[in-house]
């Protein structure tokens, strides 16, 4: 299986004793810098996803077939591990197994299957759950759609902000029933309720957005948190980038006199280009 040698590491991640960070990754170039600069794994937002293909918010409004898609033309840049947010699984339980299906192919490394009704229902503003019942359904549909054991399959609840921190437990322990790999939790707000998960819970833990008290990773890697998300700030320095640049021309700054591009040698890594180069030799009988 092509992809298994990454979601073995993410699996070893989530079996080792410490807390990693994960890079924001939304295309082929974001993944490469986030491989050479050596994080140990990427993450691929649903919101970046969206911004990413679509240029739109996080609304549900992407195909699972644009999400795949764009989770393979990164597995092709990349060797980097890649967690998906795969936000409901697209549809019902059913939709489930072809999102698993989809992103297994696409080289996933893992994927997290959520409990929150997508998209937003008529007349309601606030974010609703789906039932629990129909939550296990979902993660028992991700895990039997695998073609490769070695997927990553995540439960994730953001019950903590939206029902109650109760709720949050009693969603993660079903999910944790019905076999899933890791629990994923977002709007956890304290020190007390990530102490009250791990207490309640045995699954490694995979953290969303989380407050200050919330950011020591030795404190964070103490409390069985293997993977803590830091926001998706990549993609936005790259939308204040390109748009400094496209102002400066728009107003008249000549090309050579523009700032903030990457170095010859940065943008040449980035493309892989000794490879490219070596290829070239090789195959098209041209000089190294
Ligand atoms: O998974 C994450 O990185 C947080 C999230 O839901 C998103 O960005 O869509
Ligand atoms: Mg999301």
């Amino acid at each position: 299986m092509a992809f298994r040698s990454r979601r073995e590491k993410l699996r070893l991640i989530l079996s080792g004793g410490t807390c990693v960070h994960p890079g924001s990754v939304y295309d082929a170039i974001s993944i490469r810098i986030a491989e050479d600069l050596g994080f140990p794994l990427g993450m691929f937002g649903g919101s970046v996803a969206s911004l990413a293909v679509l240029g739109d918010p996080d609304v549900t409004l992407i195909t699972l077939t644009e999400l795949a898609e764009q989770m393979r033309r990164m597995s092709r840049a990349a060797v980097l591990p890649v967690l998906v947010d795969a936000d409901h699984g697209y549809g019902n339980a059913l939709n489930v197994r072809r999102t698993v299906q989809e992103l297994e192919t696409s080289g996933a490394a893992g994927l997290t299957i959520e409990d929150t009704l997508l998209p937003a229902a008529f007349g309601e503003a606030k974010a609703q759950l789906i039932s629990l019942e129909e939550g296990v359904g979902k993660m028992k549909a991700a895990l039997d759609a695998r073609g490769d054991p070695s997927l990553v399959v995540m439960g994730r609840t953001g019950a903590a902000s939206m029902t109650s921190i109760e709720d949050a437990i009693r969603r993660a322990k079903a999910y944790e029933a019905a076999g899933v790999d890791a629990l994923f939790f977002t709007g956890i707000k304290s020190r007390a309720e990530l102490e009250a998960i791990v207490a309640a819970t045995r699954l490694p833990i995979v953290l969303g957005g989380a407050p200050d008290e919330l950011s020591a990773i030795d404190y964070l890697a103490s409390r069985r948190v293997r993977i803590a998300l830091q926001g998706h700030a990549p993609i936005a320095a790259a939308m204040q980038a390109v748009y400094e640049v496209q102002k400066a021309l728009r107003e008249g700054t000549l090309p050579k006199a523009l700032e903030g591009l990457p170095s010859a040698e940065l943008t040449s890594r980035v493309m892989r280009d000794a490879e490219v180069r070596a290829r070239s030799a090789d195959l098209l009988g041209l000089k190294k």
